[in-house]
């Protein structure tokens, strides 16, 4: 298992105190579920550390970020719990689990704080699944007996009907190269500002067309970031690249490695961004940046 926590924190005096809730919090789902086993913080320190895999090009790998959009979850807006499974280096299983997102239509309002207070209905909530040959899926996440249904990218190609997603938060992506991208493009509408991957479920089920992140250079992206949303994505028809044109590439560890950051579209759409980033990275810098 590569998961993004450890036990680290949890080890030291501080987070002893942590330690007790999360292993009471666990025991009492596990006696509400009748699983039949109680736990004890020393055994739920060692599950954690379960997740210590370094990933790799070869044999199979679970990949899981247990609260994908960590601001969002504390911000009340969207969050997502991600799992996806690697074998020999490719994604092949992909599930997100979005508690605050509508089954239906997704406006602005729904990135924002309060999205979270809308959550419990019977239309707030989605389960986004892929495998790998088999498509991507979308069905309400706590109604188990609904059945799944297929879910397919936006056939588009003009940038004038596209809208775009990206991160709310601007330190996690330059809200100014992803405007410039658009200008480029033509893209006329706002962008969707949407936390965590619940954006790649979007782009799956053509609430959106164009998905963009463009980290800070220096930010290294994590594997359990995009698993996920990845195969989702490809499932549905999409193209998920890096700014110079590569597919996403999980088998080299932990980390992605990328140029400059990343493009996912429905296939048109996505060769006219890839020739836009090209563009604005040739382009100079506004004084002062
Ligand atoms: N400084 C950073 N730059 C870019 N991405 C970040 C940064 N810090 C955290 N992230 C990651 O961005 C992702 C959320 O993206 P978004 O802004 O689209 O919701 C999270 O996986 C988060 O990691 P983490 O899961 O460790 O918090
Ligand atoms: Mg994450």
């Amino acid at each position: 298992m590569v998961a993004e926590e450890d036990s680290a924190e949890l080890r030291q005096p501080a987070g002893r105190n942590m330690l007790e809730r999360i292993t009471q919090l666990i025991n009492s789902v596990f006696a509400e579920a009748k699983v039949g086993v109680v736990l004890t913080p020393e055994e739920v320190l060692k599950l954690i550390d379960l997740g210590d895999s370094q990933g790799g090009p070869t044999g199979r790998h679970w990949v899981l970020d247990p609260i994908d959009g960590t601001r969002g979850f504390v911000g009340m807006r969207q969050y997502a719990v991600c799992l996806g499974m690697l074998q020999d280096g490719e994604v092949v299983l992909g599930v997100l689990g979005c508690p605050n997102l509508p089954q239906g239509p997704v406006g602005e309002q729904d990135g924002q704080e309060g999205a979270a207070q809308r959550a419990g209905g019977s239309d707030v909530g989605c389960l986004f699944s892929a495998h790998r040959n088999y498509g991507a899926y979308a069905a309400p996440l706590w109604d188990e007996h609904a059945e799944p249904v297929r879910i397919q990218v936006e056939d588009l190609s003009n940038p004038r009907e596209a809208r775009f997603m990206e991160s709310v938060e601007s330190r996690h992506s330059s809200h100014s190269t992803t405007a410039a991208m658009a200008e480029e493009l033509g893209v006329v509408l706002p962008p969707l500002r949407m936390d965590s991957q619940v954006k790649y479920g979007l782009l799956s089920r053509g609430c959106a067309s164009i998905f963009m992140r463009f980290p800070p250079p220096t930010y290294k992206e994590k594997i359990w970031d995009h698993a996920a949303g990845f195969v989702i994505v490809e499932e549905a028809g999409g193209r998920v690249t890096d700014a110079g044109g590569a597919r996403l590439d999980f088998s080299r560890g932990r980390f992605l490695q990328l140029d400059r950051g990343i493009i996912a579209a429905p296939p048109a759409l996505h060769k006219q961004l890839l020739q836009a980033a090209s563009k604005v990275a040739a382009a100079p810098l506004p004084s002062g940046q």
